[in-house]
């Protein structure tokens, strides 16, 4: 017998062979997808009736700063640099551990809500994040985020750290966490502390996420330290690879595009905290006709101020076609297919599309709205018309985390009264 059975739904599958289908089910047992479409299987121990809904694989937000939901709102309006250097990083440094696990199960419980079922993370006290994590039920790929500013002491210990955080979490949850290598970024960490990262991920089969040419700042940075761009620096020092996942990417010259491409990096889009710094458009279209795996991701709830993955679909849309002056470049289903198959690529998790022996990491979209109706196109609908609000029911590895609007992993109200308590008593120690 199976374990759940979603049926009269719409399946947008995500799989390329199978195609939407109008009346279907989804068969789930033991965390897998078993059968998509119809199915002979008609018990299970959980029937979902989909009708007038949407049925979807989760949406993988591949860069996000979960704990900083503890940040939102917090210090608005204002350049990247001021923003991290007067602001986020003193406020970061009084953060401690309960402040990190409270901020990242309020960012589980939005993400849960908005339909995301897996995110890769680059924050502090990991341990905390990844205990959130695993309490909340859902995916994540989580890593240490690392800087030594050129300071050796400062690189040894980052290093183990990150190392220690890489080798303790993997695997864990059921399989639920994976971890990476984290090193902030070229402008804040050094050429040799990037080589020894680099060389410790290759040992232990770790990808390495990462932030690359954010701001025109950091492109000015490397070019007046090094000589070149962060993408060709990196190149240099044989950084580039698959199993490297670089956020922002918005300063790309010609040239940087058809490296990041050759060399298969993941690439995550993160449009709207980059519209709201300042930082510029990336040229998505251009990485995309060559060929790079682009994906999207929020960034933190510091400089989103949510982590609505619907919103960033619809914006990333929008901001390419006004930017290029072309309607055609990223249509819907383009978008989708960032949001998901990319991001699951990225992240390297069997997720990202329905089919049979993938992950059964699901969404079920309410579509029985007035800003869904009527429905000719259901991709167009889920990313210029829906929102993270529509999504009714959430499933991870097989579990449902929540159903019908009602979060069954975690003690929702709770979880919400102590952001409240700790988000003040952060500030008043931040204030004094
Ligand atoms: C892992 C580290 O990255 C910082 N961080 C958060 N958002 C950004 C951003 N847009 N660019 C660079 N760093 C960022 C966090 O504040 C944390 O200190
Ligand atoms: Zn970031």
């Amino acid at each position: 017998m199976a374990d759940i059975i979603i049926k009269n739904a719409y399946v947008l599958t995500m799989d390329p062979d199978k195609g939407d289908i109008e009346s279907g089910v989804v068969v789930i047992e033991d965390g897998i997808i078993t059968e998509v479409g119809s199915s002979t299987e008609s018990t299970a121990e959980k029937i979902i009736d989909a009708r007038e809904g949407v049925v979807m694989p989760g949406l993988v937000n591949t860069h996000c700063h979960a704990g900083m939901t503890l940040f939102r709102g917090y210090a608005d309006d204002m350049p990247l640099k001021e923003w991290l250097e007067d602001h986020i990083w003193p406020a970061e440094a009084q953060a401690g551990d309960e402040d990190i696990y409270g901020g990242t199960l309020v960012a589980c419980l939005e993400m849960i809500r908005s339909g995301t079922t897996a995110f890769a993370d680059m924050y502090i006290h990991m341990d905390m994040v990844a205990q959130a994590v695993e309490e909340s039920g859902m995916r994540a790929a989580l890593s240490y985020g690392m800087l030594d500013f050129g300071d050796t002491e400062k690189a040894d210990a980052e290093l183990k750290k990150g190392t220690e955080f890489v080798r303790e979490w993997n695997g864990k949850a059921d399989g639920r966490i994976t971890t990476m290598y984290g090193p902030h970024a070229p402008n804040t960490c050094s050429r040799d502390f990037l080589i020894r990262v680099k060389e410790q991920a290759v040992r232990d089969n770790a990808g390495i996420h990462i932030h690359v040419l954010e701001t025109e700042a950091e492109l000015d940075h490397m070019k007046e330290n090094f000589g070149m761009c962060s993408i060709h620096f990196l190149k240099d020092i044989d950084f580039w690879g698959p199993d490297v996942l670089a956020a922002h990417c918005v300063w790309l010259s010609d040239g940087d595009i058809r490296i990041l491409a050759e060399h298969k990096v993941n690439i995550s889009h993160n449009v709207i905290s980059n519209m709201k710094l300042a930082s510029g458009i990336a040229p998505v279209a251009k990485l995309l006709s060559a060929g790079a795996n682009v994906t999207l991701g929020t960034d933190g709830c510091a400089s989103n101020n949510n982590l609505d993955m619907f919103e960033e679909m619809k914006t990333a849309a929008l901001l390419q076609k006004v930017s290029t002056m072309d309607p055609t470049v990223l249509p819907a289903s383009q978008v989708l297919e960032m949001a998901t198959v990319n991001g699951a690529k990225a992240l390297s998790i069997n997720s990202g599309m329905l089919k049979e022996g993938y992950n059964a990491d699901i969404i079920i979209v309410d579509m029985k709205q007035p800003h869904l109706s009527p429905a000719y196109d259901i991709a167009s609908h889920m990313v210029y018309a829906a929102n993270g609000k529509d999504v009714k029911t959430t499933i991870v590895n097989g579990k449902i985390l929540m159903e019908d609007h009602e979060i069954t992993c975690l003690d929702e109200q709770s979880i919400l009264e102590r952001m409240k308590r700790i988000s003040k008593n952060l500030v008043s120690r931040i204030n004094s």
